[in-house]
């Protein structure tokens, strides 16, 4: 076996972190043959959870965790890490507002762009998870200047895979038969879940759902508004489906992706597709050697060209009310 890599998971006392740290540490993203070492960064009032985390981690038993560091100290957590889910972020609650949350939740990542910066390798690869997921992957990447802003990425991975199980029900086929449904934008009620180019088996899913009206309506309502309709029926944010989806983000930037499929990640916009730039945008991409590349040339609609325009413009405002909240922070 190699030597261990670091892999930091913030939040790990939470929901999600709950499920994800066994998935990581049972192989699922990094490869089975790849020892961990885990840095689990919480809050001081959550140390005795994460300290039972802990317990439960050795009980176990699992090869490929070679080492646990527990801490409330993100020096001590981000301390020369090769990979970093940052979780650790407060859930939306049901009567809750985005604002209320982009308010509590973007100076944490602000510190921990800092404490990044500071600390992890300047190869680290960031996944934010923590909502509103795409404005603190941009400010986290922000206030870690030294590390390459490639490196930030923020999660859409759970909408694609909700697209991609929405599909399948309707098709009746299994998911692993659809590919390619595409997240654009914001992890919000504005992301535009697209399947014009996405395939069955090989072949157009919008031939083979052959309902144009379903497509552009209930379906893309559905896919946004998946994250409260679980929110309303657990009265929790959703966490194990949301792991899952972290895992996958993680291992495809880290093995890559076959040859013909792409993922849908937040990454930093350049303007491509005429997007607003300058914001962490949900785009198709393929990666190679640990390198995401959004992909070029997708013909884009007018019906398109508009829910790319709702959804950026989103983010732009998400992007200035997050950047007054850091500075009135200073
Ligand atoms: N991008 C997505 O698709 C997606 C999906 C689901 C949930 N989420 C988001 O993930 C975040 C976590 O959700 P959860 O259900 O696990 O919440 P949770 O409340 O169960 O757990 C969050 C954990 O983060 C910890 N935490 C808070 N501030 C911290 C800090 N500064 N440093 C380290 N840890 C800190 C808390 O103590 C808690 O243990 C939320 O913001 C939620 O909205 C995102
Ligand atoms: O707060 C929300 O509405 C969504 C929570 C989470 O990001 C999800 O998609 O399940």
């Amino acid at each position: 076996m190699a030597s261990p890599i670091k892999v930091c998971v913030t939040g790990a006392a939470g929901q999600i972190g709950y499920s994800l740290v066994y998935m990581i540490g049972s192989g699922a993203v990094f490869g089975a043959d790849t020892p961990v070492s885990l840095h689990l960064l919480d809050i001081p009032p959550m140390m005795p959870v994460l300290n039972g985390v802990c317990m439960e981690i050795a009980d176990c038993a699992l090869p490929c965790v070679r080492e646990v560091v527990a801490t409330d100290d993100p020096s001590v957590a981000f301390k020369d890490i090769d990979a970093a889910f940052l979780v650790g972020a407060m859930p939306r609650k049901e009567g809750m507002e985005r604002k209320d949350l982009l308010a509590a939740n973007v100076k944490i990542f602000k510190v921990q762009g800092q404490a990044l910066d500071q600390h992890a390798k300047k190869s680290v690869r960031v996944l934010v998870v923590g909502n509103p997921a795409n404005t603190n992957a941009l400010i986290c990447s922000q206030y870690a200047p030294s590390i390459p802003k490639e490196n930030f990425s923020a999660m859409t991975r759970l909408d694609q895979n909700r697209a991609q199980a929405q599909i399948a029900a309707r098709l009746s086929v299994p998911v692993s038969d659809v590919k390619n449904c595409i997240i654009w934008g914001n992890h919000s009620g504005t992301q535009f879940p697209d399947v014009r180019h996405a395939t069955v088996a090989g072949k157009s899913v919008y031939d083979a759902v052959n309902d144009e009206a379903w497509i552009r309506g209930d379906f893309i309502t559905l896919v946004q508004k998946r994250g409260g309709a679980v929110i309303a029926a657990r009265k929790l944010s959703s966490a194990m489906s949301a792991a899952k989806a972290a895992c996958d983000h993680m291992a495809s930037w880290w093995q890559g992706t076959p040859e013909g499929s792409y993922v849908s990640m937040g990454v930093f916009s350049d303007g491509s597709y005429g997007t607003a730039s300058g914001v962490m945008f949900s785009f198709p991409v393929t990666i190679k050697d640990g390198k995401w590349s959004i992909v070029q040339g997708l013909p884009i609609d007018d019906f398109s060209k508009g829910k790319l325009e709702v959804t950026g413009k989103e983010l732009c405002e998400e992007r200035d009310d997050a950047l007054a909240v850091c500075s009135a922070a200073q």
